[in-house]
């Protein structure tokens, strides 16, 4: 269990992040000290992670920037489908309920996928996460915050107009169940419900990165780089872990 110290101040203000996002400067402040640690924490937990949550609609291209991401930066990838899928695959108790959510492009109830998550971020050594694909709905956001404790230092978002979501979910062929065109129009009506609360709720926080997910990898990755070069930046500058958000008991 991780907790933060309060937020000093936003962690790049609503105006300076397109500037952040071209390099320019980027103010923050860093309060990463853990507070109060009746539960002790191993060492290597001492310090609350860096957490990315990765959103978009189906097909925007989280999983193909999140390789990207992690090629250059070295976070450790959760992908929450990925998580669901693996529980399918090993037929656990949760695994035929899942399969019919998924193909029916439904939500997973939060607490089976918090709990998945929650269980990779407490077992990894990594301070650094991208959690892809979470939270998809509002439930989801404030499980995460009931059960682990920690709120995301940066949001992303990949913006991809539908049509072009559809064509490369049908033209992916990783032989997933919910890539066919009943499915799909079920999980965007989903995602327009469900996810652009949070999307919504992670803007008026000022940690929302809007990225425009049509064109190529490379230069869609062009927009993402900066947004992670500034937090190294800042990181190697202080000799602190530039860390910010919190849950406060
Ligand atoms: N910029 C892009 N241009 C064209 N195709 C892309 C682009 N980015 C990703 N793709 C392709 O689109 C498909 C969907 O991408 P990806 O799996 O990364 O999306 P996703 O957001 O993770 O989707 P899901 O939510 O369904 O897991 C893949 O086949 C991928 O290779
Ligand atoms: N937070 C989540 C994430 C995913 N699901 C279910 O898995 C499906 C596939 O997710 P991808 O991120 O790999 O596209 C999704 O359509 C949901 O059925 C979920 O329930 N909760
Ligand atoms: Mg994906």
């Amino acid at each position: 269990m991780w907790r933060r110290v309060t937020l000093l101040s936003p962690m790049i203000s609503s105006s300076s992040r397109s500037q952040a996002a071209f390099g320019l400067t980027a103010r923050k402040s860093f309060a990463t000290e853990i507070i109060n640690s009746e539960e002790r924490v191993s060492p290597s937990k001492e310090k609350a992670p860096f957490i990315t949550f990765v959103l978009g609609g189906p097909g925007s291209g989280k999983g193909t920037q999140c390789e990207r991401i992690v090629e250059t930066f070295g976070l450790t990838h959760l992908s929450a489908g990925d998580l669901l899928r693996r529980e399918i695959a090993l037929n656990t108790k949760n695994g035929a309920t899942i399969l019919n959510l998924i193909k029916d492009g439904k939500i997973v109830p939060s607490e089976v996928t918090v709990k998945l998550l929650q269980k990779e971020l407490e077992s990894s050594d990594s301070s650094k996460f991208l959690i892809d694909g979470f939270p998809r709905t509002e439930e989801n956001r404030v499980a995460f915050e009931r059960i682990v404790r920690a709120d995301p230092d940066v949001v992303l978002f990949f913006d991809c107009p539908e049509e072009e979501m559809v064509k490369r979910v049908l033209n992916r062929n990783q032989g997933r169940v919910d890539d066919n065109i009943t499915t799909m129009r079920k999980r965007l009506k989903i995602f327009e419900a469900l996810n652009r609360p949070v999307i919504e709720y992670y803007k008026n926080k000022g940690k929302l990165y809007t990225i425009n997910a049509v064109g190529d990898v490379d230069d869609i990755f062009q927009q993402v780089l900066p947004i992670f070069s500034s937090f190294e930046q800042l990181k190697e500058s202080r000799n602190v872990n530039p860390k910010t958000s919190l849950v406060e008991n």
